[in-house]
């Protein structure tokens, strides 16, 4: 198991593809402290969400906590940090993941919207990582943060434009963090998803033409699944990437290399 004992924070854990990296975790061998915000209702079949991913955790024989709170808000990543090490008594790895896409054109934007995005996606892992580092480098065992930035951050979007300087800014992040971090043995990466299936874009995707135009152009021939993204995660989390720390791996099925 590539996670044996370790303990991992997954923020934005509740759906999608944190859903997938808190599950992967757990089937890698660690306890894991989910955070999301507003998906406690039990709108997701009998369960909530939330508890569906505690459930399934606890399927692979591990202990799950689930923690809601808004990462915008400096406190959220320092609370998480409380839960874990008082559940788990250490914590050896970050996903930061949480994040937030809310379609909308670019003249008439209102800066309310500009403004939650950057906080919940960049601001939000800003504070995060910041808080789970502290922690890190008390403990002085090292650890593993990766966020999940996006191919947006290497390319645009006409819908997008509040959404993508965020991802680029997350793997920036990720890159000073790396240097910030590396002497306390703490690597810190990411990974760049291309169009996975989620509920951040279902509305999107369910324009059929506009889904099968994305499936034609991923050389792989489907959008990808959280898991997709999930099992690399645990990778770059793992010792198998331990001289891996500063780089951003792209899952994407191959979209962002085909041109033409
Ligand atoms: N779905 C896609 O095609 C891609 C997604 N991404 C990124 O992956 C990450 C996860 O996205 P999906 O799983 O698709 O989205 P999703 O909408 O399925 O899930 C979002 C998760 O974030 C949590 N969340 C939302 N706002 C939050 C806040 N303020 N504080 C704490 N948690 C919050 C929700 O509770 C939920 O668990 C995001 O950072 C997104 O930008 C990146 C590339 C592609
Ligand atoms: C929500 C979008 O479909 C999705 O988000 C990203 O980060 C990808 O680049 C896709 O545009």
């Amino acid at each position: 198991m590539l996670l044996e004992n370790k303990v991992a924070i997954v923020t934005g854990g509740s759906r999608g593809i944190g859903h997938a990296i808190a599950v992967a975790c757990a089937r890698e061998g660690a306890d894991v402290v989910i955070n999301y915000w507003g998906d406690n209702d039990a709108s997701y079949g009998r369960r909530s969400a939330i508890d569906e991913v505690v459930r399934e955790i606890e399927a692979h024989g591990r202990r799950a906590i689930a923690v809601e709170g808004n990462v915008a808000l400096p406190q959220t990543g320092i609370d998480l940090v409380s839960h874990a090490v008082e559940a788990f008594g250490k914590v050896d790895v970050l996903a930061s993941n949480a994040g937030i896409c809310p379609f909308h054109a670019f003249l008439d934007m209102p800066p309310s919207v500009l403004e939650r995005t950057v906080g919940v996606n960049l601001n939000g892992a800003f504070y995060v990582t910041q808080a789970v580092a502290r922690q890190m480098k008390e403990q002085g065992t090292g650890g593993a943060i990766v966020a999940t930035s996006s191919i947006s951050a290497l390319v645009g979007g006409g819908m997008q434009t509040h959404y993508t300087p965020t991802k680029a800014g997350v793997h920036s992040l990720m890159q000073s963090c790396a240097i910030a971090l590396g002497p306390f043995g703490i690597r810190c990466n990411s990974v760049m998803p291309g169009t996975i299936a989620t509920d951040l874009n279902a509305e999107d995707l369910a324009d059929e033409d506009k889904r099968a135009y994305f499936e034609r152009r991923i050389p792989l021939g489907r959008l990808g699944a959280p898991e997709d993204v999930a099992d690399c995660v645990v990778f770059l989390a793992s010792d198998r990437a331990r001289y891996v720390t500063g780089a951003a791996l792209l899952v994407d099925g191959g979209l962002f290399v085909n041109l033409q």
